[in-house]
């Protein structure tokens, strides 16, 4: 259908809102946020709902999104949103019956490439050259990632990293501010943190992590959260926090002494020691370690299987696993965050990461 001067009817509106309804396509996260947008104004008018709390990630897009069209008139608005449902439609009935890889690749993220198959949801952080440090774009794609997840029809769910890394950990740029904006960027870091890991502890399928390389940082901490962790032979497992002037997150002030004993922990929690995979498997840290060569022919093949198990029995099961501890873990991760949204307007913490940019430190 395209555009006229009469614009799109009412009864032109109402085809293309049950039209939507068929679409076996999902069509990515910046379609739907658009379509939402364009549904609202069509049918309400302009945004006149609160504005979303911050951390109200979903809710909060959704209101963005409908505000930024402003005073769009509604028939502009119905006929924007035909002609988008339009253009959906017709790109999957001309898809083939079986679907390149590019289609089953979900839109909508800039720093992940996020797909579903044979049962599995694959969340793989995008950033190669950068050895997937994570920016603050990136932690909020992983939340909605995690949220389109908990949702979809797959049985599994899997992170991991393209490139060489799983990650090098926070993005240490994350932290070029200007001093004035320290305080509130601290805050706000906080917020953003403890949520982050929120959605970890809170997670409701089996999740597996595939570490396909180094792990640095909160890459390393939050893998006590994962259901199963695969790892690459030449993977390692590094927690500087104090070389950055920085302490635990993600529940590893906890969870790593229940896990590996306080004395190991403190060895990598306050000492920074980087463990090879052998020695985090040893340590309760990760399941199984493969050789490289083999590594993604191995894993690939043991999650499929895994995948056909029945999806309620594991769901299950897994909640009955986490639940004991999911306050504790709430709790501690609120402190965790709470200590280093200090810990980021220190000196000791400044100093570190002008180190690391002026390349006077690497790990
Ligand atoms: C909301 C906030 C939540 C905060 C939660 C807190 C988490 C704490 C942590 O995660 S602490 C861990 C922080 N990570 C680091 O300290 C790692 C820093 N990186 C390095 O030491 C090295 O880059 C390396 C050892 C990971 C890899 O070294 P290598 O020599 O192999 O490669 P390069 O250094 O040349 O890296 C290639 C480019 O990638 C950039 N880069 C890598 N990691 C990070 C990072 N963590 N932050 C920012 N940038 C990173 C690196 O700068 C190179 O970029 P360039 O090509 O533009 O120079």
């Amino acid at each position: 259908m395209s555009k006229t001067a009469m614009g799109a009817s009412q009864k032109d509106f109402e085809s293309a809102v049950n039209q939507m309804k068929l679409l076996k396509k999902d069509p990515g996260n910046e379609v739907k946020l658009k379509l939402y947008a364009h549904y609202k104004q069509a049918t309400e008018g302009p945004c006149n709902t609160p504005k979303p709390a911050v951390f109200d990630l979903i809710n909060k897009a959704k209101w963005d999104a409908w505000n930024a069209l402003g005073n769009l008139p509604k028939e502009t608005a119905r006929q924007n949103y035909v002609d988008l449902v339009s253009g959906l439609s017709s790109s999957s009935d001309s898809s083939s019956q079986v679907k390149p890889e590019a289609d089953r690749k979900q839109a909508g993220y800039e720093t992940l490439v996020m797909t579903s198959e044979d049962g599995i949801t694959k969340i793989m952080l995008n950033r190669p050259t950068k050895m997937n440090a994570l920016t603050t774009q990136m932690y909020q794609e992983i939340m909605l990632a995690l949220e389109a997840a908990s949702k979809d029809d797959s049985t599994i769910t899997v992170l991991t990293g393209n490139g060489s890394y799983f990650s090098s950990g926070n993005d240490l740029t994350n932290f070029v501010i200007s001093p004035d904006e320290l305080e509130e960027r601290a805050r706000r870091g906080a917020i953003l943190l403890r949520d982050f890991v929120g959605c970890f502890i809170d997670f409701p399928k089996p999740l597996v992590a595939v570490v396909n390389g180094p792990a640095v940082g909160i890459s390393v901490t939050i893998l006590r959260l994962f259901d199963l962790v695969y790892a690459s032979d030449r993977a390692t497992f590094h927690t500087p926090f104090s070389h950055l002037g920085q302490t635990p997150e993600a529940c590893s002030s906890y969870t790593f002494p229940s896990l590996m004993g306080p004395a190991k922990a403190a060895e990598m929690l306050i000492f920074g020691k980087k463990l090879t995979a052998a020695e985090a498997c040893a340590r309760g840290l990760v399941t199984e370690v493969f050789p490289d060569s083999t590594f993604q022919k191995e894993v690939w093949t043991r999650l499929k299987a895994y995948s056909k198990l029945p999806r309620n029995a594991l769901r299950i099961s897994k909640q009955m696993i986490r639940n004991h501890e999911k306050e504790k873990l709430h709790a501690i991760n609120a402190e965790e965050s709470r200590i280093l949204q200090e810990r980021w307007q220190s000196d000791e913490c400044m100093n570190a990461i002008m180190n690391f940019l002026s390349r006077k430190a690497k790990l």
